[in-house]
C-alpha cells in the first residue's frame, strides 16, 4: 500500500473518528441507560452508535478490508479471514470512565497490517484532542466542536530520573501494581481509556505496564500513536504485541496477553 492510501485511511479515520465522538457527546450530555453485556462488562447507546457510524464509513471507504469491533465481536459477528490487513475498532473505550462522567473515554479506529498497528487515531471527545498517527508521523489535534483545529507534531521523551508510570483507573490488578513497585521511586498517574498510550507518545509519560485483561481493539490505536511517536508495546518476555490473535479457530478472541509500553523503539 502507498504512503498515498496511507494518508486517506487516516482522513477517513479522522473524520469517521469525530463524527462518532459527536455521537458520543450527544448520549453524554443526557440521561442514559447502562446494560451489561455478557462478560458483565457495561455498554451504553453510545457505544452502539459510536460504532454503527465508524462501521459504516470504513465499509464504505474501504469494502475490502476486514473489520473487527467490539460490539460486533460481543455478538459473535467477526470477518472469517484477515488476509493480514484488517481494522480494529474500539467505538467507545473506557466506558466505565463515560458512565462515571469522568473525561478520559475515547473513540478508537487502527489500521493493522502484518500483525503490527501502523494507523491509529484516538479522540476524547470529551477533553477536545484527537491523536492520530501513521508512518509518517504522529499528531496531536485540538478540537472545536469536534472540528480539527492546530494539528501538532508529537515524539515520545528521554526517560525522566523519576519516571512517570500511567495506569488504569477503573481495571488495576495486583500483579500491575507490584510490576510498579518494582520501578522504584515513579510518579503514578490514572487514567481510563486508551489515552495512557497518548501520555507517552507526547512525552508526557514514560511506561505504561498492563498486568491484566485487554483486547486488541482496547490497545490497537494508542499502541499505533505510540509506535509512531517513536515508542512500543511489548509482552512481559520482550517482544513487540502484536495482532489478529483470534484464539480458537472460529471465535472471535482477540485476547492481549499482558503488556509494558514505553518509550523504547521496536
Ligand atoms: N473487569 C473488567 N470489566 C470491564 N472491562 C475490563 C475489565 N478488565 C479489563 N477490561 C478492559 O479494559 C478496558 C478499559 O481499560 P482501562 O481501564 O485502561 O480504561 C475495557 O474497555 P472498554 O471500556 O472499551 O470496554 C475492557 O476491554
Ligand atoms: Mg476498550
Amino acid at each position: 500500500m502507498t504512503q498515498t492510501s496511507d494518508r486517506d485511511i487516516l482522513a477517513t479515520f479522522e473524520t469517521l473518528a469525530l463524527q462518532a465522538g459527536r455521537a458520543v457527546m450527544d448520549v453524554y450530555e443526557v440521561d442514559f441507560p447502562v446494560e451489561l453485556k455478557a462478560d458483565a462488562s457495561p455498554v451504553t447507546e453510545a457505544d452502539a452508535k459510536a460504532e454503527a457510524i465508524i462501521l459504516a464509513g470504513l465499509r464504505e471507504a474501504y469494502p475490502d478490508i476486514p473489520c473487527v469491533a467490539e460490539e460486533e465481536a460481543s455478538a459473535g459477528i467477526c470477518p472469517p479471514e484477515l488476509d493480514g490487513l484488517f481494522f480494529l475498532v474500539d467505538p467507545l473505550d473506557g466506558t466505565r470512565e463515560f458512565i462515571k462522567r469522568n473525561p478520559d473515554f475515547t473513540v478508537n479506529i487502527a489500521l493493522i497490517r502484518q500483525g503490527i498497528p501502523v494507523i491509529g487515531v484516538v479522540y476524547a471527545p470529551a477533553r477536545s484532542v484527537l491523536y492520530s498517527a501513521s508512518p509518517e508521523g504522529a499528531f496531536r489535534i485540538d478540537t472545536v466542536n469536534h472540528e480539527p483545529g492546530e494539528r501538532r507534531n508529537i515524539i515520545v521523551r528521554t526517560p525522566t530520573r523519576v519516571p512517570t508510570v500511567v495506569a488504569s483507573r477503573s481495571h488495576r490488578t495486583e500483579e500491575t501494581d507490584s510490576y510498579i513497585q518494582t520501578c522504584g521511586v515513579v510518579e503514578l498517574v490514572s487514567i481510563g481509556s486508551s489515552l495512557k498510550f497518548c501520555l507517552l507518545a507526547e512525552g508526557e509519560a514514560d511506561i505504561y505496564p498492563r498486568f491484566g485483561r485487554t483486547m486488541e481493539w482496547d490497545t490497537a490505536a494508542g499502541d499505533a500513536i505510540l509506535r509512531a511517536a517513536g515508542g512500543t508495546t511489548r509482552r512481559v518476555d520482550g517482544e513487540p504485541l502484536t495482532y489478529g490473535k483470534r484464539g480458537q479457530a472460529e471465535d472471535c478472541d482477540f485476547a492481549n496477553p499482558w503488556f509494558i509500553a514505553d518509550t523504547k523503539p521496536a
